[in-house]
């Protein structure tokens, strides 16, 4: 089956031409600062039509067979892949307030998609998803029910294809069957969430009611004093304005300058003492999670890092590891620095559990489900 995935960000979108049958990627592209001007497209419609132009010479061989869209929240409803129509559109737009940096843009490559293709299957595939077997200790927040009851206040979660898919990786290099596998897993890119996984199914994630919540990320603050809101309002700050400085202006860019971790490294290394703090800052707050859910799944029997720093930075991952002592990790110097795309160990035999590297791939990941939610719908 031919697949365009699409994975659209904030200012965003990836594309990929998959064969889920012979997992070739046909084509593939990254199409950035969408709505920022200097040159980017001005909407995510815009950007669609970009798509689709690049597209024309390989669709003109074959068409495509179906499009898989990464949508960021499916709140309580989703649980599954599911075959978009023009309710389950409205159903993904009625959450556009609690994904405001992600959701409006799926939703634009939905409709934009409709408008060009209108008999081509979509499937939305939501990164809340795998985590919606948290059980509701972990997903209730300490506030009155009716919180929860008139807004869906709780705790959701993110990245959970990504997950999920690099869980399953990890179980298979390990021999571990995926329903006897616990393990926590570090989804370290631009955004930052950290899983649970007990029995092979999520238990606990950093991320909550929106993807701001828990870690310190490129530009998001993660956890804070919810205080500090009330505080800055008081000032004058209004809701836009706080709603800016934590998801846009906090993060690795706020203490570090800039939200690229191979820079903050070297700046590190350079002997910068913001970068310094920058790094004990996030792979402290890392390290005290990772404790935590090595108790929330009954004893990890992995620590699973992935996304663009998770798999390539060497140099974090040791920060990370190096304040795990009390778990009993050890990380093997020279595995650790490899440069390898496959799943691998990076802890010497005597560590505790081992660490591993596992490469995610949320655009397969996508492309498989769309595929398998296609086919199900043919035959029934
Ligand atoms: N070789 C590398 N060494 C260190 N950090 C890297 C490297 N490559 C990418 N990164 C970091 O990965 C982060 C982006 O991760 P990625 O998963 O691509 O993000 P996104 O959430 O945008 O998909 C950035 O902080 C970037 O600096
Ligand atoms: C949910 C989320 O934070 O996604 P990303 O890391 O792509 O920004
Ligand atoms: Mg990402």
């Amino acid at each position: 089956m031919r697949v365009l995935v699409i994975n659209s960000g904030s200012s965003s979108l990836k594309y990929q031409v998959r064969d889920t049958t012979t997992d070739e990627i046909q084509a593939s592209g990254l199409i950035e600062r969408i709505g920022e001007g200097g040159g980017g497209p001005a909407n995510h419609g815009v950007a669609m039509d970009q798509v689709a132009a690049g597209l024309e010479g390989i669709l003109a061989q074959k068409p495509l067979d179906a499009v898989g869209h990464r949508v960021v929240h499916g709140g309580e409803r989703f649980s599954e892949p599911v075959l978009i129509n023009n309710e389950i559109t409205r159903s993904i737009e009625r959450l556009n307030p609690l994904a405001p940096l992600h959701n409006p843009a799926n939703v634009l490559g939905i409709r934009a998609i409709t408008a060009k293709w209108p008999a081509l299957p979509q499937v939305a595939v939501f990164d809340t998803a795998f985590h919606r077997t948290l059980p509701e200790y972990a997903w209730r927040y300490a506030v009155p029910d009716s919180l929860y009851r008139q807004y869906g206040i709780r705790r959701y979660g993110f990245h959970g294809t990504s997950h999920e898919f690099v869980m399953g990786r990890a179980a298979e290099l390990l021999g571990i069957p995926v329903p006897d596998f616990n393990a926590v897993v570090a989804h370290l890119g631009n955004g930052v969430s950290l899983t649970a996984v007990r029995g092979g199914a999520s238990v606990d994630t950093s991320m909550g009611f929106t993807p701001l919540e828990g870690l310190v990320m490129g530009t998001r603050s993660g956890d804070l004093d919810p205080s500090i809101l009330i505080f800055l309002q008081r000032q004058g700050l209004s809701a836009d304005e706080i709603d800016t400085l934590l998801n846009r202006d906090s993060g690795l860019k706020a203490l570090a300058g800039n939200n690229d971790m191979r820079a903050i490294v070297e700046a590190a290394e350079a002997g910068d003492a913001h970068a310094r703090l920058a790094l004990d800052i996030t792979s402290y707050r890392l390290a005290k999670y990772i404790g935590g859910y090595h108790v929330a799944v009954g004893g990890a029997q992995a620590l699973v890092f992935t996304a663009g720093i998770g798999e390539n930075s060497a140099a974090f991952r040791a920060l990370v590891v190096d304040r795990l002592g009390a778990l009993g990790l050890k990380l093997d110097a020279v595995a650790n620095l490899e440069r390898s795309g496959s799943p691998r160990v990076v802890s010497t035999p005597e560590s505790a559990f081992p660490v591993l590297v596992v490469p995610t791939d949320e655009e397969r990941a996508i492309a498989e489900a769309t595929a398998a939610v296609v086919l199900g719908t043919e035959q029934r």
